[in-house]
């Protein structure tokens, strides 16, 4: 059928079609169709939206994404027809029924992602058999290298490149702001792409945009590290892997994070920054990624075998997950806390601690300490103001304010204090539900919002003590956190009934 273009101003990649248009050519709502221009022979798939109202019988609405291929002006006669299902379609479905991925069919999947060929419910069909039927090491590398051919890489001249990465899981894991500056304070180079929260409230890339913007293209990046030796951005605005920040986004609603796919995303965005020494924080403990150590050492043997198949020398870290790092959950509060251990302060010791061991690791296996000698090594180029300096360069060659202050980082306004409802020993602080809480009230999106944690587990408290404080930068997302709260119970005091039902309400 020949149509009339008008362009619309619409992020996703489809078009718009008067519904008598769309009955006369047979196609639904979420159908597919070809647009060609005849003139210039370029030709673009888009999904279909209908409408009564917005057009005009005869017009089609393109919208952006869709135009950056065919490149038409308003009111450009083009032709469109009912558009073939692509062929990933039937590779997620083989993976639905229990079946294996090959090479070309992981290819032809990434491809359509960032393509965009692909509609946002047929990758969340793509995430959920992957999450349930799993991948083989053969499918994880297929998908590794198809996310890395996918996107643009990183070659640096000067070795070696040293890349940091944990699973998540684990709430308040703000290392990330430590562990980079000491690296690169050492002379070494780390270009440290994150991503947004996946399963968490603040994920490393929601931290950094507190201090700096997190937005770059690969070869900035890679100017970036060359100059101040690190950079910690966003992967999913570089180019790099894009497909990895595409798939994230549809495991966020439902906090999962498939194993396989949660290797490829990590290892991908390793490999294609050139990295040649990797090491992984894999958090183990209840209501984590990973619940076992038995698990976690199997985990680690995974990645370090792709790092062969890739090329890269990874080790693992097994680090305690049973509770959070520090005590802090949600962007403000998190980057506050990271801050104020660059500027000198001596706790909270469990982020300290697993910062300066996984930046230990990482010295070691460069060659900058002898084995063994790695934690020293971190904790002298923290406690020397190193790391701060260091930190600085990056926030500022990010386009940060280099001289801001942990003071200057404030919480949301909106506060409520759970307190202990009588004596006792804080027995259990339940990590997904403190995740829970942290998003209700607004976090990551709202910078401010999350949890400042007064008594974590082993903590003794008498009756009305602060346990955690929620912050919201709005009322009704605080109240909301509150309210859910009530039912969570995220935190138990030891002597208190397993469950009560209703439960017992917070003082
Ligand atoms: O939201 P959950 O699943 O906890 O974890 C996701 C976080 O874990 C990784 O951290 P890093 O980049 O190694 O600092 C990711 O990049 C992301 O920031
Ligand atoms: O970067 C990451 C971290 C954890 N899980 C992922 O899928 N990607």
């Amino acid at each position: 059928m020949k149509l009339t273009v008008k362009l619309l101003d619409i992020a996703n990649r489809g078009v718009l079609l008067h519904s008598t248009d769309a009955q006369a050519m047979r196609i639904r709502d979420g159908d597919r169709v070809l647009v060609a221009d005849e003139v210039t022979g370029k030709a673009a798939q888009g999904h279909v939206d209908t409408t009564g109202s917005l057009i005009e019988p005869g017009v089609i609405g393109i919208y952006r994404p869709l135009n950056a291929t065919l490149a038409v002006d308003e009111g450009t006669p083009v032709e469109v027809r009912g558009a073939e299902r692509p062929a990933s379609l039937s590779h997620i479905r083989k993976k639905m029924d229990g079946g294996r991925f090959t090479k070309d069919e992981t290819f032809d999947i990434v491809r359509d992602i960032v393509s965009e060929t692909l509609a946002p419910g047929e990758i969340t069909a793509y995430v959920t058999a992957s999450y349930i039927n799993g991948l083989d090491m053969d499918e994880v590398e297929y998908l590794t290298r198809a996310m890395v051919d996918t996107g643009d890489r990183l070659r640096f001249t000067r070795h070696p490149v040293v890349d940091k990465h944990s699973i998540g899981g684990v709430p308040g894991n703000k290392i990330t702001l430590l562990i980079a500056p000491i690296i690169a304070a050492s002379g070494l180079l780390i270009p440290k792409t994150s991503s947004r929260a996946i399963t968490g409230a603040g994920g490393t890339a929601d931290l950094m945009e507190v201090l700096a913007p997190v937005s770059f293209s690969a070869t900035e990046v890679q100017q970036m590290t060359e100059k101040v030796g690190g950079a910690i951005v966003w992967g999913g605005a570089t180019n790099i892997a894009p497909a990895d920040d595409k798939i994230i986004t549809y495991e966020y609603p439902f906090r999962i994070d498939a194993r396989g796919q949660m290797i490829a995303s990590v290892m991908a965005k390793k490999f294609a920054v050139g990295a040649n020494l990797v090491v992984i924080d894999i958090p183990v403990g209840r209501n984590t990624k990973i619940t076992t150590v038995q698990d976690g050492r199997k985990l680690a043997r995974e990645f370090i075998e792709l790092g062969e198949r890739l090329g890269m020398r990874v080790e693992c870290a097994l680090s305690y997950g049973e509770s959070l790092v520090g005590h802090t959950i949600g962007p403000n509060l998190e980057v506050r806390e990271a801050l104020a251990v660059l500027e000198g302060a001596a706790a909270p010791n469990s982020l300290i601690q697993k910062s300066l061991s996984l930046a230990g690791i990482a010295l070691e296996m460069a060659g900058k300490a002898a084995q063994g000698q790695g934690y020293q090594a971190a904790s002298e180029i923290l406690r020397s103001g190193k790391a701060l300096e260091k930190m600085r360069q990056i926030i500022e060659i990010q386009g940060g304010d280099p001289v801001v202050k942990a003071d200057d980082i404030v919480a949301g306004e909106y506060r409520f204090d759970v307190r202990a409802p009588h004596d006792g020993y804080v027995i259990e602080l339940n990590n997904s539900a403190l995740v829970t809480l942290a998003r209700l009230a607004g976090s990551p999106y709202d910078h401010g919002a999350g949890l400042e944690i007064h008594a974590k587990k082993g903590t003794r408290v008498k009756k009305g003590d602060p346990i955690f404080t929620i912050y919201a930068e709005r009322e009704w997302r605080l109240e909301r956190a509150i309210e859910v709260g009530r039912t969570l119970m995220p935190v138990v005091v030891e002597g208190m009934v397993l469950e009560r039902i209703p439960p017992e309400r917070w003082v």
